[in-house]
């Protein structure tokens, strides 16, 4: 059998989600490490003012590319974009791009979709499933094409505790949802929505999970692989350790923590934090184009499905997270941070309550008072708010255990040859999560805030800072109490006489017990 790379060698690969995170590590890959791979043409839209060509070329220069620019200076030449916006009708390509695609390209990676949490169902459906319904269709119109890779995730079927690798049965039939939304009023729509998505947290993990009975749907006409990650992290090796760009899942969270600004969150210490690191994920893609079309004459006629997922294999859990992420953020801390990091996850609702209280809103009205009096615009109030919509819908994810099956994520990788598993590594259990969470921490203030790993001692320097300015409020806090309190009643004296005597008593109890012992 010919290697992952040798196999790509010559073919035209297309993209959708090209400009996503998962969509960038996976160009970067295939560029660096199958460079004889002919083409890769993108689906690409306009966005926020910059042309589809303006977007493309500001991505080549990110870097991300670093090591494909020193191995290929001209690598751009083969990435080919194709304009594209994925809600419309024929996905808008045009349709002198549909024939080139259709006539030329081999394999198609779906990775585009709406990641995000709180989007309505009609765009979510729109995007997640009728687009990927409007692929296949261009998919069937290709010539050549050998294999179609759908990036799913792993929470489709979360309301199920045990998830193997199969497609269930939908929660209600894709068309069905399609014609009936279609006559339907936004504001209708919002209002039945809770009742559709039933048991799962949001309108992603739904219409993901739609998206998946589409593609078995043409499961029979195609060669389709199915990869289902679980939370994507920042990368663990390639093209180096703790590459990541977005605010998304854990990130964002992390940064705030970091930052100093988030104290408490509602997730179980014990839980599994089912994090699997982004080159781990589309080395696993890569793998899977290439052997679901060596194997698709010997296998059934069904989509391939790949749990890829680190829990069953390499567990790690919320609760060691919050460890290693504090020690990292103390030790290499994010410039201008609000507060000295020390964030503490709790199940309890209540304990979460009266932290938010005294941990964030606290001090956030008190730093909004002080912007306030010297003119300017207060904020921080309106940060918490933000932060505590995005915890409100992770928490799901974060206070509860799944068990994914991952045979053929196991099976692929027992059939690569030893340099495949080297070059396209997604053994997990080498995993060593502490080195993995340090180099993603430092990720996140290197490639998402562009904070320079300079500037760490005036960084530090702050957070002593901080720390002198706790101390002395805290002083300042208990002289108040004891003007306010102690000084003015007699009951409150006595109290705190008594409490003092009885320190005092201990302390000679332990001294004099201490001296006997000698
Ligand atoms: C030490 C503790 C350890 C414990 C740690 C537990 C971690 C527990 C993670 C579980 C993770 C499950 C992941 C499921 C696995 C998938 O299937 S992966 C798909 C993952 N999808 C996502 O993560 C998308 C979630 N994000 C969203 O849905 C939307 O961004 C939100 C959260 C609803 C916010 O929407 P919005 O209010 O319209 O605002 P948006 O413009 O998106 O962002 C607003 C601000 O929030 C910030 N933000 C966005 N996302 C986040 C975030 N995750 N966190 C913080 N801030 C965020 C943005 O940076 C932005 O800040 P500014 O730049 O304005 O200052
Ligand atoms: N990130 C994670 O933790 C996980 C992700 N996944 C799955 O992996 C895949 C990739 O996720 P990720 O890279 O993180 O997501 P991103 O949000 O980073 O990327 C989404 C991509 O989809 C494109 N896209 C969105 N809307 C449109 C549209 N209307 N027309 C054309 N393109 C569009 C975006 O383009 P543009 O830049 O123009 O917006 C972007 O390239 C998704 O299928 C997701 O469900 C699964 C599990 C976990």
């Amino acid at each position: 059998m010919a290697s992952i790379s040798e196999w790509y060698a010559g073919k035209n690969v297309l993209i959708t989600g090209a400009t996503g995170f998962m969509g960038k590590v996976l160009m970067e890959k295939l560029l660096r490490s199958c460079p004889d791979v002919k083409a890769l043409y993108i689906l690409v839209r306009p966005k926020a003012g910059q042309s589809m060509s303006e977007r493309v070329q500001d991505m080549m220069m990110c870097k991300l590319f670093d090591r494909v620019r020193e191995d290929n200076p001209d690598f751009h030449q083969k990435i080919i974009p194709i304009s594209s916006e994925l809600t419309q009708p024929g996905l808008a390509i045009s349709p002198e791009d549909v024939q080139t695609l259709t006539s030329c390209i081999n394999i198609v990676f779906h990775c585009a979709a709406t990641i995000r949490f709180d989007e309505p169902l009609k765009h979510a459906l729109q995007l997640n499933v009728i687009a990927t319904q409007q692929l296949l269709s261009l998919a069937q119109q290709m010539q050549h094409l050998q294999a179609f890779i759908h990036i799913s995730t792993a929470y489709a079927n979360c309301n199920r505790r045990h998830i193997d690798e199969v497609i269930y049965p939908p929660p209600v039939e894709p068309k069905k949802l399609i014609d009936s939304l279609e006559w339907m009023d936004d504001s209708i729509i919002c209002d039945i929505t809770p009742r559709l998505i039933g048991d799962r947290p949001n309108t992603y993990t739904y219409t993901k999970a739609l998206a998946e009975c589409v593609v078995q749907q043409e499961s029979g006409k195609l060669n389709i692989a199915i990869i289902r990650p679980s939370i994507v992290g920042a990368s663990w090796q390639e093209p180096f350790p703790g590459w990541i760009d977005n605010f998304n899942g854990p990130s964002g969270i992390f940064i705030a923590a970091g930052k100093g600004i988030l104290r408490t969150m509602r997730a179980s210490n014990d839980a599994v934090a089912d994090l699997i690191p982004v080159d781990v994920v589309i080395n696993l893609t890569l793998a899977a184009g290439c052997c679901s079309h060596v194997h698709f004459y010997f296998r059934p006629k069904t989509a391939l499905v790949y749990n890829c997922t680190t829990g069953g294999i390499n567990p790690f859990h919320w609760g060691e997270i919050e460890h290693h992420v504090m020690s990292t953020f103390k030790r290499n801390p994010l410039e201008q941070a609000f507060r000295r990091p020390n964030a503490n996850i709790t199940s309890n609702y209540l304990i979460n309550q009266y932290w938010i209280l005294v941990s964030h809103k606290f001090p956030a009205l008190i730093y909004d008072l002080f912007l306030r009096l010297s003119g300017q615009k207060p904020q921080m109030m309106r940060i918490f708010n933000r932060l505590h919509k995005a915890i409100g819908l992770l928490a799901y994810f974060s206070s509860q255990d799944w068990e994914w099956n991952s045979d053929n994520m196991n099976m692929l990788m027992s059939q690569l040859s030893a340099d495949d598993r080297r070059t396209f590594n997604f053994d997990v259990r080498q995993l060593n999560w502490p080195e993995y969470i340090e180099n993603y921490c430092i990720g996140t203030k290197k490639y998402v805030l562009n904070e320079d790993m300079s500037d760490i001692p005036a960084a530090r320097q702050h957070l002593r800072k901080l720390r002198n300015i706790r101390y002395t409020f805290n002083t300042v806090l208990l002289v108040f109490i004891w003007r306010v309190f102690i000084a003015r009643s007699q009951m409150a004296r006595n109290i705190w006489y008594f409490v003092v005597s009885l320190c005092f008593k201990f302390l000679s109890y332990f001294r004099a017990s201490s001296t006997l012992t000698q």
